[in-house]
């Protein structure tokens, strides 16, 4: 251990971190050898450099520039257009060329909730958590292909363990295990506004998940992109967690995205109102871009055209396909941070942990739509939200569990009408409908629900 401690003494001191160690010899042998293995594993010369973004304001640079992107709508598609671009993404899938990403490592801080995002029930009649409803959905798309679809999730070191469990409790939700493989997104050290890493506790770093965008370096270093290049995948499906309306590894995008010619794409809904919190997909640069919503100027977000409308208008619903090159041709730039100052729990020169009550450092994160900057052009679809946006972000109000279940709900009552069911008959009745029965509202028999609509006021079909 001394040679260690020397060693480390030695990095410590070149990139002036040294106070990592200020209560080390306070630790036990075990605590001793748990924090050098953690400094251990820092890149200090990249906290150096994102410090060094952090005092140049390197971010405001980035928002020179910003283009709107014209989206192709999809109610202008044509239903035998639709059946076209159904068939070729069927078929995509069919072959096995396509698999998913699910980014299911974010921490729902907002929601008030310690778990796993994906274990969260959002309080449907059938109480299906996030990861079942996406499971499902998949499970649909599988059934119509006769293939199982590769499914990668992404998870962060704090939730990895209870989301493996909670797969294996629900039986994988009857997917087949062996297609399903977790993975975990890396981590970040935090740093103070003088660019010293944070020690959260007297032997342990402070160290946060390194954003979404993480997943593409994870991808790499577990070898599961080598794996998808021998597999023959061509395209990957990524999308976000916390959307109970996301269309999992929808067919008609992908059949959308392969006719385009375009090796990226992405679906979007026409943003709420100016201050919603979602990415706008513009050109940045001249080229394909999403601006985080906390990176885009208000005077950019407020804008409108002589019709009144949101010039920037594509909301992000991390609804997004790449073709597996455009990944392995991002390994050959730098991935950019963005920065958030924020409020960082920390252990002081007395070892006492303080909460501060102002932002006291910067966590870095990188975002998975800072991929599209480095292919030619993107094909962009805007889809219906009411059809494919029910976002869980918030513990009440806007955006929380209780109106994505209402969107859920609503949604299910609109394809029965849809299917022809008379929407009297669906006066004070609560219908949810699984997606292992209808993935966008087809193959819904109408006779038979008439018929169990008399019988009950919450039905699941
Ligand atoms: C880095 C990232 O992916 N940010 C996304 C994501 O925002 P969060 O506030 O981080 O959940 O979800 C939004 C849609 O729900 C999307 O519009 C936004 O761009």
């Amino acid at each position: 251990m001394k040679e260690k401690i020397q060693e480390i003494e030695g990095v410590l001191r070149k990139y002036g971190q040294e106070h990592l160690l200020r209560h080390f010899k306070e630790l036990s042998d075990e605590e001793k050898e748990n924090l050098l293995d953690q400094i251990l594993l820092i890149d200090f010369d990249l906290i150096t450099s994102l410090y060094k973004k952090v005092i140049n304001h390197e971010k405001n640079e980035n928002q020179q520039d910003l283009q709107p992107l014209k989206a192709y709508e999809w109610d202008a598609i044509d239903n035998q257009e639709k059946q076209q671009l159904y068939d070729i993404g069927i078929k995509k899938i069919k072959d096995s060329k396509a698999a998913v990403i699910l980014l299911a490592g974010g921490q729902g801080t907002r929601l008030g909730y310690s778990g796993a995002k994906g274990t969260f029930d959002i309080g449907l009649p059938s109480h299906k958590s996030l990861f079942q409803l996406q499971c499902e959905r998949l499970i649909n798309i599988s059934r119509k292909c006769g293939t199982y679809i590769n499914w990668y999730i992404m998870t962060s070191p704090v939730n990895h363990d209870e989301t493996v469990q909670f797969f294996d409790d629900n039986n994988y939700f009857d997917y087949s295990k062996e297609n399903i493989t977790f993975f975990k997104q890396g981590i970040l050290p935090t740093i103070d506004v003088n660019g010293e890493i944070f020690l959260e506790e007297r032997g342990k770093v402070s160290m946060a998940p390194n954003g979404n965008g993480g997943c593409f370096l994870a991808i790499k270093d577990k070898g599961i992109l080598t794996e998808m290049k021998e597999k023959g995948i061509e395209w990957i499906f990524i999308n976000g967690i916390d959307n109970a309306l996301v269309r999992v590894a929808d067919p008609y995008f992908l059949g959308f995205a392969v006719k385009t010619g375009l090796p990226s794409a992405s679906k979007v809904v026409s943003k709420k109102s100016p201050d919603e919190k979602a990415g706008i997909l513009c050109y940045q640069n001249k080229r394909p871009a999403i601006v985080e919503y906390s990176e885009l100027p208000v005077e950019l977000a407020q804008k409108t055209n002589d019709d009144g409308n949101l010039i920037y208008d594509n909301a992000n619903i991390i609804s997004h396909l790449l073709k597996l090159e455009v990944i392995e041709e991002f390994f050959n730039y730098e991935i950019p941070f963005h920065v958030a100052h924020k409020k960082i729990p920390y252990t002081n020169i007395s070892g006492d942990i303080e909460y501060p009550s102002e932002p006291n450092g910067y966590k870095f994160e990188s975002f998975i739509f800072d991929i599209f900057s480095y292919v030619v052009d993107m094909a962009v679809l805007k889809v219906r939200r009411e059809e494919e946006f029910a976002p869980v972000k918030n513990k009440d109000g806007e955006d929380s569990p209780f109106t994505a279940k209402n969107l859920v709900l609503n949604l299910h009552r609109n394809w029965l009408i849809n299917s022809g069911v008379d929407s009297k008959l669906l006066d004070r009745k609560i219908v949810e409908i699984s997606p292992l029965t209808s993935y966008n509202g087809e193959d819904i028999e109408r006779e038979l629900i008439i018929d169990k609509l008399f019988q009950s006021g919450t039905l699941l079909i």
